[in-house]
C-alpha cells in the first residue's frame, strides 16, 4: 500500500451491471499498470466476493461506495471495507467532523488500513446544482472547505474535480492525496460529468489518480481507449 503519486495513476471505474462484464476488462488489464474501483453498481449486485476476487487478482481496488451516516455505522462500515483488504475506500466529507474522525480512528485499529479518503462536492455538480441543495457560494469554495474539513480530521485525501486540484495543492500541499473522476479526453462525452479536465490537464493540475469509467468501459474498444489515455499521460 502506498501514497506514491509517481506509479499507477489511472484508476479504472468498473461500472458494470455484473461480474462477468468487469472480468471481460479485468483479463485484459495489467494490474501493475492500473488500479481499479467498485462502485455501487457492482457491489450492490456481486457484493464483498467480487471484491475479495478482484484483489486476489492483483489489483488494488478501491471501493468506491461513499458512506454517509452516523459516525458509529460508518467507522463499522470502513472497518469491514478494511477488512476486504481494499486498497482505498470513502466517505462523504459532508457527513462532518466526527463522522470523519469516527471512521479514520475505527481504521487506525485495523493490522492493514486502506487510504481513508472523503467525497468534497460530487463532479456532477455544477453551481446551479450545487444551489439546489441549498449550499450557496462558490462550488470551488466549498470544495476548499470541505477539503480543509477532511485535512483537520486526519483522512489521508480527497475526492474533487480536476478543476480543484491546484486549488487544494496550493491550500494544502503534499498533505491530501487528490482522487479526481471527472476526467474526460477531449475526444470523449462528458456524460454526467459538469466539472471535468482532460487526463493530462489533470495531472498537471496536482491530481494524483485520475478515476476513469466510461471512456475506456464504453470505448468501442476499451484497451485502445486505455492505450491513448496513458500515452496522454506519459
Ligand atoms: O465526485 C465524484 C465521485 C465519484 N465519482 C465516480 O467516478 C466514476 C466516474 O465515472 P465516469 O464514467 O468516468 O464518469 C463513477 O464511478 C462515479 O461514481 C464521480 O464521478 N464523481
Amino acid at each position: 500500500m502506498t501514497k506514491s503519486t509517481t506509479d499507477r495513476p489511472l484508476i479504472i471505474a468498473l461500472d458494470y451491471p455484473n461480474a462477468a462484464a468487469a472480468w471481460t476488462l479485468l483479463h485484459q488489464l495489467d494490474p501493475r499498470r492500473c488500479r481499479v474501483k467498485i462502485g455501487k453498481e457492482l457491489f450492490t449486485r456481486e457484493g464483498p466476493a467480487l471484491v475479495k476476487q478482484v484483489i486476489a487478482a492483483g489489483f488494488d481496488v478501491f471501493l468506491d461506495l461513499k458512506f454517509h451516516d452516523i459516525p458509529n455505522t460508518v467507522a463499522a462500515a470502513v472497518a469491514a471495507a478494511a477488512d476486504l483488504g481494499v486498497w482505498m475506500v470513502n466517505v462523504h466529507a459532508s457527513g462532518g467532523p466526527r463522522m470523519l474522525i469516527a471512521a479514520r480512528e475505527r481504521l487506525a485499529t485495523v493490522a492493514q488500513p486502506p487510504l481513508l479518503i472523503a467525497v468534497t462536492v460530487l463532479t456532477s455538480f455544477d453551481q446551479a446544482e450545487l444551489a439546489a441543495v441549498g449550499c450557496a457560494g462558490e462550488t470551488a469554495a466549498r470544495v476548499l472547505h470541505l477539503a480543509r474539513l477532511t485535512a483537520a480530521a486526519g483522512l489521508d485525501g480527497v475526492v474533487c474535480s480536476p478543476q480543484e486540484a491546484a486549488l487544494i495543492r496550493a491550500d494544502s500541499g503534499a498533505r491530501l492525496v487528490l482522487v479526481t473522476p471527472g476526467v474526460r479526453p477531449l475526444t470523449a462525452a462528458t456524460d454526467d460529468q459538469q466539472r471535468v479536465m482532460t487526463p493530462a490537464a489533470a495531472r498537471a493540475a496536482g491530481a494524483d489518480y485520475l478515476v476513469i469509467g466510461r471512456p475506456i468501459t464504453a470505448a468501442p474498444d476499451p484497451l485502445a481507449a486505455l492505450a491513448a489515455i496513458e500515452s496522454e499521460l506519459n
